[in-house]
């Protein structure tokens, strides 16, 4: 079995080694009824109870694929065409033939021994076909029975491996029709579901988890779903997709990145940035942004003081749960570059940063933002660590009348902070765990911006966390002053500040020689 092959998940259990397919001769076929309401399905494969032991197991059937054969009669709902993706016995095509779904119903599979028993249970009634997932010549084929792409495609119990999903959620992207749905019934086993969906919208299939009716409930136990489709993909020429985004030199700017902790390039994108201006303008002018749920928070984390004068709406989540919220549903209709920017732009640059720093970035968070006059963001890390993220970007997209609001990096070197203004098509990047970064209040304009950022599952910029407790001393005035300057100060504000001064000055008191002397050097430099 390959990672190309649709067979479906072999093992409930890790520690369960596959035996090999010389089992399979021990195993007898049987003839099963499924019961589809009133519908009954008789296919011959192996006993649904060697699933355990045998490595192939498109030849037999899961309980995934009776929920999805249920669930296509309950819905009653027709339409013009489906493909089945990794149909193994054929229960859920047949049954859509048989419930009339569609006129045209393919069924197909990637294992060879599966699409033996397929076809001898489909017949005459449905089409079959080989698909090996992310097989280009095999898409092509199956889409010679839907030119313009399938309007339903399913799949039942198919995440079984961690490497499939993403040809999996290609091929299903690929099988598409504009406008059309997909259903994916899933099963927990080894690949997690948020796993399943982040693969999907990296695809531009942005699918969510749909409740199960109290029947199907109790038939699927609390292991099987649906993810469907919360909005239809946008189906721009494949051209348009092929095109560079970005305007800059992305290696230097990861090389940048993994040396200094961050990169600033003017003139990042090739006209995105006009078109993301005006969608995010749009998100405000209709009310679409919530202020921002930053606060000044003590250690305890009881909030202090909100934060004012900026509002936002986060756009791309990994495993997309936040679909639910009816803002993001319409903010995502109204505006469909920023829509799109998570799975196009964004994960092109995350690629390709990937490559040169030697990990896997993968989008983890989109937001859409404007600060209004005054709004300004106390000195902080984006991150510390817990959450796997590790840059942040942040797209600006100000017009040209804009005044303060610059973002300042205070650079793990030791160096002078570095201020950028927010123009339009200015593009920061920077390390989310160790590159402390404060903005300064906006003065006049309003300073809307895209900010982004990517999590990868092992750490790929150096740990700066020693340097920073230095930069953090070595800008201590600075710092203070971003929290007086984004806050309305009062007696806890005040507070707060004191409590982190005697923090500093302990810190301070407890450095080694060789820190002391360090942040000496810097304070000469800079004085
Ligand atoms: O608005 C900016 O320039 C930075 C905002 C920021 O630091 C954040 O959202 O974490
Ligand atoms: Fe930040």
């Amino acid at each position: 079995m390959t990672a190309l092959s649709s067979s479906r998940a072999p093992l409930d259990n890790d520690d369960v080694e596959p035996l090999g397919l010389s089992l399979l001769e021990l195993e007898e076929e049987e003839t099963t009824d499924h019961v589809i309401g009133d519908l009954t399905i008789t296919l011959r494969g192996y006993p649904r109870s060697s699933g355990q032991t045998l490595q192939c197991t498109g030849e037999t059937t899961w309980r995934g694929g009776d929920l999805l054969a249920r669930h296509l009669w309950r819905r009653r709902a027709t339409t013009a065409s489906v493909v089945e993706v990794g149909s193994g016995l054929g229960l859920v095509a047949l049954a859509a033939k048989r419930l009339g779904v569609a006129p045209v119903v393919v069924a197909t599979d990637g294992d060879d021994r599966a699409l033996d028993k397929l076809r001898r249970n489909c017949g005459r009634e449905v089409a079959v076909e080989r698909l090996r997932w992310g097989d280009s010549e095999d898409v092509r084929r199956v889409l010679a029975h839907a030119k313009t792409g399938f309007s339903l495609v399913l799949g039942a119990d198919v995440a079984y491996t961690a490497e499939a999903v993403a040809p999996l959620a290609r091929t299903c992207r690929a099988l598409l029709a504009p406008g059309g749905q997909v259903i994916i019934a899933y099963t927990r086993r080894h690949v997690d579901a948020n796993e399943v969906l982040e693969a999907f919208a990296d695809e531009g299939l942005v699918m969510r988890r749909d409740a199960l009716s109290d029947d199907e409930r109790e038939d699927a136990g609390d292991r099987v779903w649906y993810f469907s489709l919360v909005e239809p993909p946008s189906f721009e020429s494949s051209e348009d997709e092929e095109e560079e985004p970005w305007a800059f030199d992305v290696e230097q700017a990861a090389e940048s990145l993994a040396s200094e902790g961050y990169a600033v390039v003017e003139n990042a994108t090739r006209g995105l940035a006009r078109t993301l201006r005006r969608e995010v303008l749009s998100l405000a002018e209709h009310s679409l942004l919530r202020a921002s749920p930053n606060a000044l928070r003590t250690s305890t984390g009881r909030e202090v003081r909100a934060k004012t004068n900026v509002e936002e709406l986060q756009i791309h989540i990994r495993g997309a749960p936040i679909l639910d919220d009816a803002a993001v549903v319409a903010a995502r209709n109204l505006c469909p570059a920023l829509r799109d920017f998570g799975s196009s732009e964004a994960r092109v640059l995350g690629s390709k940063l990937s490559s040169k720093l030697g990990a896997s970035l993968r989008v983890d968070e989109v937001k859409a933002a404007v600060h209004g006059a005054g709004g300004c963001f106390p000195a902080h890390l984006d991150t510390t660590d817990a959450t796997g993220r590790c840059v942040t970007g942040i797209l600006y997209l100000a017009a040209a009348d804009v005044a303060g609001g610059e973002l300042r990096i205070y650079p793990s070197s030791g160096g002078p902070p570095v201020d950028v203004a927010p123009s339009l098509d200015t593009l920061v990047l920077f390390s989310s765990t160790t590159t402390l970064h404060r903005t300064l209040p906006l003065k006049r304009g309003s300073r809307p911006l895209v900010s982004f950022w990517f999590s990868s599952t092992k750490p790929l910029l150096a740990d700066r966390t020693a340097s920073n407790k230095l930069v953090k001393l070595l800008h201590a005035g600075d710092y203070a002053r971003s929290f007086r300057d984004a806050f309305t100060v009062d007696g806890a504000v005040e507070d707060a500040l004191a409590l982190d001064a005697a923090a500093n000055a302990a810190a301070e008191a407890a450095l080694s020689d060789d820190e002391r002397a360090t942040l000496e050097a810097w304070r000469r430099r800079l004085a």
